[in-house]
């Protein structure tokens, strides 16, 4: 594969109605949400968000699956984190912004994205500093504008597009990428052997050889992204060595590892560590995606297998993929999707 792709869009999936109730607590009023959704990756708790929802002044009760939210008027205050959530940091966040007085949220996420939601939130009229450092601190304002913003490029797509250049070879160029958004990505890929240059806003990427095998732990930004954790496995299946991959964030991240074996893999899990032997080659299989990174892990492993794939559970990959079959004829992959039942 040799090939330009453009990384203009994020295309991250939004997987729950848990992400209405800060913007419309800063509303005011009620609103009923059901419990979240999004991959089955672990238990996925929302206590940060109630929690921080609740000191800020709303009122919540939950009974059958529903959440119901009740606020008068949203009123500024101190939250600490437990935990560097992406999506309690975002929702306290969208909350915050319409508040009497000043909220201050501590250890909160640093991901790229929290940045880059306060720069939207920012251009309507918000006023929030601090935005991608562990404290942000948001002045309430009565209002926000209409506005228009360009939204950043979806890192975890173009990492997904290294793993498949680890896994099958050839030179890809990733246009319009941020390689500040992808910092310990590029330093594992170069670890593992492939070769990856940024100049300006292009990543160009070139896997010659059989992958070297590494160790990757998750962790909250600027850490491993967790969400990378299973394409880059898919390609550490067939490096030279044993690679060492733990997952710190979530606590049912390995669904695809089942899969991977099928394929020919040499993986085993203890808890949240999973050692991947590697083999020389993995052999084309019919295979079931689980969640939306796993099912792009063995959309990487069908790259570089020998044989025919099949990945089924394409609803998965929908959601965080705005058309996998495209990226991949774009990369000179042979693949067709095929809609059963229609
Ligand atoms: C739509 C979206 O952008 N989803 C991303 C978001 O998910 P999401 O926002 O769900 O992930 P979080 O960052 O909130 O979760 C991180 C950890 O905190 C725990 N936790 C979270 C909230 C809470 O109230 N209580 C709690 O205990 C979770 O169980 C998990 O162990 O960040 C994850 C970590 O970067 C990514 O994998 C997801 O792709
Ligand atoms: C887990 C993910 O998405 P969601 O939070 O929507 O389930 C993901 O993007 O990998």
């Amino acid at each position: 594969m040799r090939t330009s792709i453009a990384c203009g869009r994020l295309s991250r999936s939004m997987g729950s109605s848990i992400f209405l109730m800060g913007p419309l607590m800063a509303r005011c009023g009620e609103v009923t949400v059901s419990k979240p959704g999004g991959c089955v990756i672990g238990q996925r708790p929302i206590d940060f968000h109630l929690r921080g929802l609740r000191a800020l002044g709303a009122r919540i009760e939950e009974s059958h699956g529903l959440i119901r939210c009740q606020a008068k008027r949203l009123v500024g205050t101190h939250i600490v984190l437990d935990f560097p959530s992406v999506g309690a940091t975002e929702n306290l966040l969208m909350a915050a912004v319409l508040a009497d007085g000043t909220t201050v949220i501590e250890n909160a996420a640093r991901e790229p994205e929290v940045e880059d939601l306060a720069n939207f939130l920012n251009a309507a009229g918000a006023s929030i500093r601090g935005a991608g450092s562990a404290r942000i601190e948001v002045r309430g304002r009565s209002e926000l504008a209409e506005t228009s913003y360009q939204v950043i490029p979806d890192r975890i797509v173009a990492g997904t597009v290294m793993a498949m250049v680890a896994a099958a070879g050839g030179e890809v160029r990733l246009v319009g990428a941020r390689a500040d958004h992808l910092g310990v990505v590029l330093q594992k890929l170069r670890d593992a052997g492939v070769r990856a240059e940024v100049d300006h806003d292009i990543i160009t990427v070139i896997g010659e050889e059989t992958p070297t095998a590494i160790d990757i732990r998750t962790a909250p930004y600027p850490g491993f992204p967790t969400d990378l954790q299973a394409p880059f496995m898919a390609f550490l299946t067939i490096a030279k060595g044993t690679s060492i991959v733990q997952e710190s964030v979530f606590e049912a991240r390995f669904k695809h590892v089942d899969e991977l074996v099928r394929m020919g893999a040499n993986v085993s899990v203890d808890l949240r560590t999973a050692i991947v032997r590697g083999v020389p080659r993995l052999s084309g299989a019919r295979v079931a995606a689980a969640d939306l990174r796993g099912g792009a892990a063995l959309v990487v492993a069908g790259l570089a297998a020998h044989g025919f794939t099949e990945v089924e559970g394409l609803q998965h990959i929908d959601r965080g993929y705005e058309d996998m079959a495209a990226l991949l004829r774009t990369l000179g992959a042979r693949v067709s999707r095929v809609s059963r039942g229609e």
